[in-house]
């Protein structure tokens, strides 16, 4: 700084100066230069704070194994079963030699950024007090009632493993509040997410307790999470004990009352389905009712998959080339009205394929417009080949989405819109088809009422005669909305609330154009 303040007075007094000196001059003279240069002449001088003591020069003994760190006390962990944080790490009792040793280094915590204490190391003396002996909690009592810098006096692990970072990154499928987990070892460690949130795992070293950094986070330093072992086990533990209580509130209402008292019938089902996926063939603004499917609720707790983390990666949008997007939601929710009128803004870009049936054609039906006509046993056949994304029965005839319609439309370079039965997801989602997911969620009961009043909409629920929803049927809507975000929320990509028309439809064209060109993430198994 004093050399800046002197050429600046040097060239001052200059009254004929070159434009490069010109340009030092003016340069010098910047408030961000001049405090480059201030804390530069600090660190120089080492005039700042907390200022380190000089490093005890009596080591002992061993001096090759003996190591001397000095960090600045911080806000970050150092504890033993959630004390208070200090300088991101974690100590623990060794089972073997009964030492102190660090447990884990949060990635991007004082210790880890240091590069200077590891796993496995042995703490000998903490701000000169030796540690033998003792327990963690002594060494955490004399870290809390130090302040500045902490020395410490280390033996460093025979073998550090080098603590690399991975790259994996997962969507968690659960949402996680550190500071309600019981078992975490270090509540001031935890990193909260919730559902949806990609995160970056850098350690999964821990059988238990995973290190991660939510994606774009700026914060340096990771947390622990549950490891996907540790959280599959609860959520099956508390499928369990739900299933228990469930029993037995059952038992009790059995003993109060012993005769089943049937439920209302919200509204009328229609048949059961031949296979477990339904079809909904309303194309190009031709309304044909086919309510089809498994109206059966079993479907509510025979979910296999135990969603905790799914692993992620980035998929770069190929011009040309546009991912297939599926519309998902309860049956009369909107999304017909939302794909007719994104077809309806541009009929060359937005296409949805033909169904095939099994039906006969009906009097003006044109084979390969409305669907392709074939018979009952090629269908079969292509059924039982697994060509079908979806299909399903409806008074005797089948009815079903032939994959190679959609990557013909695909490869043709058309946004290929599908709104299949949520059932048929699971079969969608594949590297292949690579959709994008978006559930049409319905509003609250009082939104969905008056909105849809408001608008004359159409009862889906009726395909004989055309009236206005019932508050049956907005209830009905409400429910299967409910059994779908059970079965499916952490299959979707998007979830647009169809309230109002319009800023669903606009919320609906900012998710195509997102996929259109932003990378997003999407199942790692597809970019590999
Ligand atoms: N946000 C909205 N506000 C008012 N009316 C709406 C809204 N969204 C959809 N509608 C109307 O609700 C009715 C049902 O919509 P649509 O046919 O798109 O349902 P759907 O989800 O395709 O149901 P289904 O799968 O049973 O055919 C239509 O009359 C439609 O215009």
């Amino acid at each position: 700084m004093d050399i800046d303040i002197e050429v600046l007075d040097l060239l001052s007094t200059k009254t004929h100066v070159s434009s490069d000196c010109k340009e030092l001059f003016h340069l010098l003279q910047k408030p961000h230069i001049q405090g480059l240069l201030c804390a530069h002449d600090a660190v120089a001088q080492k005039d700042y704070y907390p200022r380190l003591p000089d490093i005890p020069l009596e080591v002992d003994e061993d001096e090759e194994t003996v190591k001397i760190v000095q960090l600045v006390k911080s806000n970050e962990p150092l504890g033993d079963g959630g004390v208070e944080p200090i300088v991101g790490a974690t100590i623990k009792t060794c089972e073997e030699t009964g030492k102190i040793v660090i447990a884990r280094i949060m990635h991007g915590g004082a210790a880890d950024r240091s590069g200077l204490i590891h796993v496995g190391d042995e703490v000998c003396e903490v701000n000169g007090i030796s540690v033998e002996g003792k327990t963690p909690s002594f060494v955490l009592q004399i870290l809390q009632n130090s302040e500045g810098t902490i020395t410490f006096k280390i033996v460093p692990a025979d073998s550090k493993s080098g603590v690399r970072e991975s790259k994996v990154r997962v969507r968690a499928h659960f949402s996680y509040v550190a500071g309600d987990d019981p078992y975490i070892p270090c509540r001031e460690a935890g990193l909260d997410f919730v559902k949806g949130d990609v995160l970056h795992i850098v350690s999964q070293d821990d059988a238990y307790w995973w290190q991660a950094r939510r994606e774009g986070d700026r914060n340096m330093r990771a947390g622990l999470i549950p490891s996907r072992a540790l959280q599959e086990r609860r959520i099956l533990l508390e499928r369990k004990e739900k299933e228990k209580d469930k029993e037995k509130s059952d038992e009790d209402n059995i003993s109060l009352c012993s005769v089943p008292v049937p439920l209302p019938a919200l509204c009328p089902r229609p048949s059961t389905s031949l296979h477990a996926s339904p079809t909904k063939c309303n194309l190009q603004g031709i309304k044909t009712k086919k309510i089809m499917y498994d109206a059966a609720e079993n479907d509510d707790f025979d979910r296999e998959e135990v969603p905790t983390y799914e692993e992620v990666a980035k998929l770069y949008p190929r011009p040309g080339l546009y991912r297939p997007v599926v519309l998902i939601g309860p049956p009369g929710v909107g999304r017909n009205e939302l794909k007719r009128r994104l077809m309806a803004t541009d009929s060359e870009k937005y296409k949805t394929p033909v169904p095939y049936t099994s039906r006969p054609p009906r009097p003006g039906e044109i084979n390969g417009k409305e669907y392709h006509f074939v018979s009952r046993e090629k269908m079969e056949e292509d059924l039982e080949a697994g060509k079908f994304i979806e299909y399903g029965e409806y008074k005797g005839n089948l009815y079903g989405t032939n994959s190679e319609s959609v990557s013909s439309l695909v490869n043709a370079g058309y946004v290929c819109l599908l709104n299949p039965h949520y059932q048929a997801l699971k079969m969608l989602r594949t590297p292949q088809l690579r959709p994008y997911i978006i559930y049409i969620k319905p509003p609250t009961f009082e939104v969905l009422k008056e909105t849809r009043n408001e608008a004359r909409a159409r009862s889906t629920f009726d395909e004989n005669n055309s009236r206005g929803f019932t508050d049956e049927e907005f209830t009905e809507i409400l429910h299967s909305a409910e059994r779908i975000e059970f079965l499916y929320s952490h299959l979707f990509d998007e979830v647009i609330v169809n309230a109002d028309l319009s800023m669903a439809f606009e919320q609906l064209v900012n998710a195509i154009h997102r996929v259109e060109s932003e990378p997003l993430w999407v199942p790692a198994s597809w970019v590999q």
